[in-house]
């Protein structure tokens, strides 16, 4: 597992990440959420032991990322922001490298393994900096899974890449996802609510909230409520404030938005829409806005 320890990074005299304390266990796939400058990346240099810390520290299966690096790195794979890696090599060329460098007895099955995994094969032979960026990445990928790691540390994995590559990349880490811990961060929270089972959310290099993304969801002032779109909100507004299931109305253009008072307020409203025969071309039930949350966890925190 991973336990960081009051980790502390100081720029000088900026601090980018303020004692930073959390665990995570087997099975857990975090995702790291935080505005731009949110001091995601630098916490991730630490836990892979790029950036020493100024103070603090963290043990990943055991081993101190200061004083038992190497230990640690052994365990960990890491793909840093925007996948660098050395164009001018073909790919089967930089992951033999890379295999090489981590000392592996048998490189040559771990490279067929990763390859496999990634969907390498028809591109081994060609030179990384002709890749896509879609092809890119799942090379960056491949060097961080070689060595089969039980942590894996992913800097925006599916940062800048297309909508079917994206979901390429999640279904990837969904599949990882049994039998490791997987720490990613991303400013995309439908990629949180996708493939994550915890959130942490970070502004400023301070923990503001530790939540499963459901948990995170229900934070939200839409929890529960109910949303219509009719053609005359103001008045279906009015009546729907006097029922004692309903605490406030809210008109958004065509959109009314009510609040519960109490359990029950989806049958509630359902029936007055019956009793009174209105058209309306929608209706929902609210789980809860994730954008509001974050903004509201990191309002004022941004860069
Ligand atoms: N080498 C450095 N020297 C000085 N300041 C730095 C250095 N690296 C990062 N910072 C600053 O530390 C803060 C945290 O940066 P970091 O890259 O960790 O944030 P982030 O959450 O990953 O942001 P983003 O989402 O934009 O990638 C930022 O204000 C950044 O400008």
């Amino acid at each position: 597992m991973i336990e960081a320890i009051n980790l502390r990074k100081e720029y000088g005299g900026f601090t980018a990440v303020d004692d930073l304390s959390f665990t995570v266990e087997p099975g857990q796939v975090l995702g790291f959420l935080g505005p731009n400058g949110a001091g995601k990346s630098t916490t991730m240099k630490m836990l892979t032991g790029f950036l020493a810390p100024t103070a603090g520290t963290a043990r990943v299966n055991g081993h101190d990322i200061v004083s038992d690096s190497l230990a640690a790195r052994r365990a960990m794979g890491y793909l840093p922001e925007g996948a660098p890696s050395y164009g001018e090599m073909t790919v089967g060329a930089f992951l033999d490298f890379v295999g090489r460098a981590r000392g592996l007895d048998n490189p040559a099955h771990a490279r067929g393994a990763a390859v496999e995994r990634l969907s390498l094969g028809g591109v081994l032979h060609q030179s990384i900096e002709t890749l896509s960026k879609g092809f890119k990445r799942r090379v960056g990928l491949a060097q961080a899974i070689l060595h089969d790691p039980q942590v894996l540390i992913l800097d925006e994995p599916t940062d800048g890449l297309d909508p079917n590559q994206k979901h390429e990349v999640r279904r990837l880490i969904e599949d990882m996802a049994s039998d490791k811990i997987i720490v990613i961060s991303t400013h995309i929270l439908e990629e949180v609510e996708a493939v994550c089972n915890r959130v942490m959310v970070i502004a400023h290099g301070r923990l503001m909230a530790d939540d499963t993304p459901a948990g995170m969801v229900a934070r939200s002032r839409y929890h529960n409520a109910v949303t219509l779109v009719l053609e005359s909100p103001k008045q279906a507004a009015s009546v729907l404030s006097e029922l004692p299931e309903v605490r406030k109305a809210e008109i958004r253009g065509a959109e009314l938005t009510v609040f519960p008072a109490a359990e029950g307020l989806l049958p509630a409203v359902s029936r007055v829409i019956a009793e009174r025969g209105w058209n309306v071309a929608e209706l929902r039930l609210e789980a809860g806005r994730f954008d509001e949350v974050f903004r509201e966890i990191t309002h004022g925190e941004a860069d």
